[in-house]
C-alpha cells in the first residue's frame, strides 16, 4: 500500500503564513480543514477529497500554509513529516465515514526544537498564530491570571531569563514573540483555540504577566504589535485509535499512521482583529462576530459541562466512553438536569438553546465517535472551574436548582478521591474543603454545600447499586 505523501496524491505546499503551537488531533480537525477549505471553491467530492492546499482545485483566495509545532512529545511532528504534512480526516456521522486529505499543514516540527520555533514565528510572511495547548498549558489560576506560584511557570520565568526554550505552552508563546520582536518582524494576531473564558484575553493577560517578569518592554511591544483573537471552538475529536488507521486505510488505500477521526458537525466564531491578514474562513462556515461570549458560554457550559459531568459520573458506573453513557438512565437523567440548570445562564443571545441541547444528543449519542470518559476527565480542576461553576454559582444566586451542577462536581469529587471509601459524615467535608478550594464564594453557602454532599451521597450508592447489579 504506497504511504501517504504529497507526491502520491499530487498536493503542492503552500507558502507558510500560519504557525500553530498544540498539533494534536484537534488542531488537525478543525482549524486545518477550515484553513484547507478556506481556499478551495470546489465542494468536497464523494470519498477520497482534495487533494493538498495549493493543489489543482481552483483557489478562489490564495492558500495558506501552516507550520505546526507539537506541545510535549515529537511523535505527531515525526509521524506527519514522513507523510509531508498530510493526513486523512475521517469524518464519522451516525451512519457512515467519509475520508478526505487534508494538506494544510505543510511542516510539522517538535515544539523542542527552539531553533525553528523562533525561526518559524519570526518569519514575516506569517501573520497568524494558533493555539490548542489545553486548558493546563495556561498555568492559570481558576481566576484566570498567571499563576506565578507554580513551579513550571517558575522554573520557565528563570529559563526565558537566561535565553534557554521554556517548557509550558504560555512561556514558549512568549519565547517565539522575543524571537519576532527581535526580527522586527511585524504585526500578528494569536488566537487561542483552547476551550476556556474568553481565551484571548486570558492569554493576553498571562503572557503580558510573564513578561513582565522577565522583560517588560515586551508587555509594551505587545500591546502595538499583537492582537489577541477570543474563539469557540467546536468539533468533537477523539484521540486517534488503531482502528482508525485501519479505517483510513481501507477508504484511501494510502498508508497514513495518523489519520484523524472526528464528527460531521463543526463550529467556529471568533471575535478580534487580524492585524496582518488572515484565511478567508468564512469561506468554510467560519464566523467573526463582534461578541463571542454568548457562544462560548453555550459551549462551554452546554457541551463541555455536560462532557465533564459524563465522564465522571460515567467512570463511576464503568463506562469508557460518551456515546455509552447515553445508554445509561442515571447519566441521562442528571445530563436533563444539569441541562435545565444551565440553559438559563447562557446571557446574551446564542440561538434557541433547545435545539443546540437536542442536537448534542444526537452528537453524543454518535456511536462512530468513540469518545474516551479518561480523556475528558483530565485536568479536571481547570475544567470544572470553567463548566460547571458557573452554572452553580448563576442558579445559587438566582434560586435555581442545583442538583445537576451539584452532581457534576460531585462525581469529580469522587473521581478524585478513588483511593479511600469515605462515610457520609466524611463526604460532607469532603465537600466543603473542596469548594473552599476551588470556589471559596461558594463554600460558604449553606444551599450549595448540602446540594454537592447529598450529590456524593448519591453517586456513591448509584454506584453500589450499579456494581451489585
Ligand atoms: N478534542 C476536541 O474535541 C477539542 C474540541 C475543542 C477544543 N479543543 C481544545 O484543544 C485542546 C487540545 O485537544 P486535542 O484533542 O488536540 O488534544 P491532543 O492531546 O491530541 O493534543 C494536544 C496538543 O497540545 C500539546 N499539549 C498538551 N499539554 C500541553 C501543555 N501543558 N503545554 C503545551 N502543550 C501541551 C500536546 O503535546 C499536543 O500537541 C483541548 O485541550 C481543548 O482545549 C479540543
Ligand atoms: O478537549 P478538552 O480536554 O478541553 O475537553 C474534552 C471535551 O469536552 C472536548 O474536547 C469536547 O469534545 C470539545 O470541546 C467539543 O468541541
Amino acid at each position: 500500500m504506497p504511504r501517504l505523501t504529497r507526491s502520491s496524491v499530487s498536493a503542492l505546499a503552500a507558502e507558510v503564513r500560519m504557525v500553530h503551537l498544540g498539533l494534536g488531533a484537534f488542531h488537525r480537525s478543525h482549524q486545518a480543514w477550515y484553513t484547507q477549505h478556506a481556499s478551495d471553491s470546489s465542494p468536497t467530492p464523494e470519498g477520497l477529497a482534495t487533494p493538498g492546499a495549493g493543489g489543482s482545485v481552483p483557489s478562489g483566495t490564495e492558500p495558506w500554509g501552516i507550520h505546526g509545532f507539537t506541545g510535549r512529545t515529537a511523535r505527531a511532528a515525526e509521524q506527519l513529516t514522513a507523510q509531508d504534512g498530510l493526513y486523512t480526516l475521517l469524518t464519522a456521522s451516525p451512519t457512515a465515514v467519509t475520508a478526505e486529505v487534508i494538506g494544510s499543514i505543510v511542516a510539522a516540527t517538535d515544539g523542542g526544537d527552539a531553533v525553528r520555533w523562533r525561526a518559524a514565528v519570526s518569519d514575516p510572511r506569517v501573520s497568524v498564530l494558533t493555539l490548542t495547548i489545553t486548558e493546563a498549558g495556561y498555568h492559570t489560576t481558576p481566576d484566570g491570571t498567571l499563576d506565578l506560584t507554580d513551579a513550571a511557570v517558575r522554573d520557565d520565568i528563570a529559563r526565558l531569563k537566561t535565553g534557554a526554550l521554556p517548557h509550558t505552552g504560555i512561556a514558549r508563546l512568549l519565547d517565539g514573540l522575543i524571537a519576532r520582536r527581535a526580527a522586527g518582524s511585524g504585526p500578528l494576531a494569536v488566537m487561542s483555540c483552547d476551550n476556556l473564558v474568553s481565551n484571548g484575553e486570558l492569554t493576553r493577560a498571562a503572557l503580558t504577566a510573564l513578561a513582565e517578569q522577565t522583560d517588560s518592554s515586551m508587555a509594551d511591544w505587545m500591546h502595538e504589535g499583537v492582537s489577541f483573537v477570543s474563539s469557540m471552538v467546536d468539533r468533537i475529536t477523539p484521540a486517534t485509535t488503531p482502528a482508525d488507521v485501519v479505517e483510513a486505510q481501507r477508504i484511501t488505500g494510502f498508508d497514513d499512521e495518523c489519520p484523524v477521526m472526528t464528527e460531521d458537525f463543526t463550529e467556529w466564531i471568533f471575535e478580534g482583529d487580524f492585524p496582518a491578514g488572515r484565511p478567508d474562513w468564512e469561506r468554510s462556515g467560519a464566523r467573526h462576530v463582534s461578541d463571542v461570549r454568548p457562544y462560548e458560554q453555550r459551549k462551554l457550559r452546554l457541551l463541555n459541562g455536560a462532557h465533564s459531568l459524563l465522564a465522571y459520573t460515567g467512570l463511576a458506573r464503568g463506562h469508557s466512553s460518551i456515546d455509552q453513557t447515553m445508554g445509561d438512565a442515571f447519566c441521562r437523567q442528571v445530563l436533563e438536569q444539569f441541562w435545565a440548570e444551565a440553559r438559563p445562564t447562557v446571557t446574551g443571545d446564542a440561538g434557541d438553546l433547545g435545539a443546540f441541547t437536542d442536537r448534542l444528543v444526537e452528537r453524543f449519542e454518535n456511536r462512530r465517535i468513540v469518545h474516551s470518559l479518561a480523556q475528558i476527565a483530565r485536568d479536571g480542576e481547570q475544567k470544572i472551574a470553567i463548566r460547571v461553576l458557573p452554572v452553580l454559582r448563576f442558579n445559587a444566586a438566582n434560586g435555581g436548582e442545583l442538583v445537576g451542577a451539584a452532581m457534576a462536581l460531585a462525581a469529580w469529587i469522587n473521581f478524585t478521591q478513588t483511593a479511600a471509601s469515605p462515610t457520609a459524615a466524611d463526604c460532607d467535608h469532603s465537600a466543603e474543603r473542596v469548594l473552599e478550594r476551588i470556589a471559596p464564594d461558594l463554600a460558604g453557602q449553606t444551599a450549595v454545600t448540602h446540594a454537592v454532599a447529598d450529590a456524593l451521597t448519591e453517586i456513591r450508592s448509584s454506584n453500589r447499586t450499579k456494581a451489585a447489579s
